[in-house]
């Protein structure tokens, strides 16, 4: 049976899948049998068919268990590409075998913010329904003892099935390729949104990227084709300088190899100045603190993407900002995710923007915990984690 291919026998009912369950922090994941109720009005269930592991999701299961916002069990992942399975009542948009992605932001198209075009920042279900459904807050999910197992970002697809609220569901072309689909989902439109939407690269340009995994690759990639002269990555991982080329990286600087210098002032030497654009893909505030400083006084803008691993807050000199330095963040780079992933879905089809080389391993599902493995040893880009079915 093709894997595309959904059963019409569980629409309606509950169905049984295995899932890979998150029960402590920082724990492997277990993978075991779960329950997922059919999907109640506006929600869509989805078969997924890949998926993969995006920081964000190391940040949330590596969240201390006493922290307010963590709840645990819970199924992580938020990046991935599936199948509509069936639909609740009211939905129109998708039906039983379209190929979706689903997105962690929500868009529901009504709302001031969805209206406008200054915001990607879905006023009516927030940024991301952080635990459980948007709409009721609670969970599809039970495990085998009828406990109650959280979703994560309004996704979970670390999970053969998942249910996801309609405005988190993006429709793709039946024939798009599957990894791409899933990079489209974070990482990769996080990376190129960052760059085209919210700082606007433009030709002849200076760009400083703190972090080169998926997020800060796509940046450079965005950044390449809009013409940036230099594109500066920053990371510590000497190997990702040689990656980086691929993506458009010109120059590297690696911070432990800066010796009396900060890395700001080894970026301002490198680009007369300071960079007319810097963004932070790593998730540590003395670091989107550096990037900052790396900004060209005048009219340097910098994009904080990263989420902050420890929730510490960031300090800048106002004096800096007097300088007329500008410091702005995004999620999803910006994008409106049913508008912009199906653009950015045929700018890649007509080989206007080459987002090739992003998938650097993949693994069966019943290996995910490889997945995180491969990340926090940092000799990944983005593992994908075939679901098998
Ligand atoms: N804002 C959003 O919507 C959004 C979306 C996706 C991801 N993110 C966040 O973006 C960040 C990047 O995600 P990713 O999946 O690309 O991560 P990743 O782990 O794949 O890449 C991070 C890179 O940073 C480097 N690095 C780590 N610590 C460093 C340090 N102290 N100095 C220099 N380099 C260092 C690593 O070597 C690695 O190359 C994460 O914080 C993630 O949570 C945000
Ligand atoms: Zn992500
Ligand atoms: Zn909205």
């Amino acid at each position: 049976m093709p894997i595309r291919s959904i059963t019409r026998e569980f629409i309606g009912k509950p169905i049984r899948c295995k899932a890979a369950i998150c029960k402590k922090s920082g724990e492997p994941l277990v993978i075991e049998e779960v329950e997922l109720d059919p999907p109640k009005s506006w929600e869509v269930r989805i078969k997924i068919l890949c998926t993969s592991l995006c920081h964000s999701d190391v940040t949330f299961w590596k969240m201390d268990s006493s922290a307010p916002a963590a709840k645990f069990p819970i199924i992580l992942g938020h990046e991935a590409v599936g199948v509509v399975e069936s639909v609740g009542e009211h939905v129109e948009e998708v039906k039983e075998g379209d190929l979706v992605v689903p997105v962690f932001l929500a868009n529901c198209g009504e709302c001031r913010d969805c209206e406008s075009r200054k915001s990607n920042m879905c006023s009516k279900f927030g940024s991301g329904a952080i635990r459980d459904m948007p709409r009721d807050g609670t969970s599809r999910f039970r495990d085998m003892n009828g406990k109650v197992v959280h979703h994560l970002l309004g996704v979970s697809s670390f999970s053969q099935y998942t249910v996801v609220d309609v405005t988190h569901v993006v429709k793709i072309h039946h024939h798009f390729p599957l990894h791409m689909a899933c990079l489209l989902s974070c990482g990769v439109s996080t990376g190129v949104g960052a760059a085209w939407k919210v700082a606007d690269v433009e030709k002849g340009s200076t760009v400083a990227i703190f972090g080169l995994g998926a997020v800060g690759l796509a940046v450079a990639v965005a950044a390449k084709q809009r013409g940036a002269s230099k594109i500066i990555g920053v990371d510590l991982n000497q190997d990702k300088f040689e990656i980086g080329k691929q993506f458009g990286v010109t120059d590297f600087v690696n911070p432990s190899s800066c010796n009396d210098k900060s890395v700001s002032e080894v970026i301002k030497d490198m680009t007369d100045g300071g960079a007319d654009y810097c963004f932070e893909c790593i998730g540590l505030a003395s670091l989107m603190a550096e990037a900052f400083n790396s900004s060209r006084e005048g009219w340097g803008k910098t994009v904080i993407i990263g989420v902050e691993m420890h929730g510490s807050p960031l300090s800048v000199s106002s004096y800096s900002i007097l300088k007329g330095r500008t410091i702005t963040g995004s999620l999803f780079g910006g994008f409106k995710p049913k508008t912009d992933i199906p653009l950015l879905a045929n700018k890649y089809l007509d080989k206007e923007l080459n987002l090739d080389g992003f998938v650097s391993q993949e693994v069966d599902f019943k290996d995910i915990n490889k997945a995180f493995d491969y990340l926090l040893q940092g000799n990944t880009i983005r593992c994908i984690i075939r679901m098998d079915h």
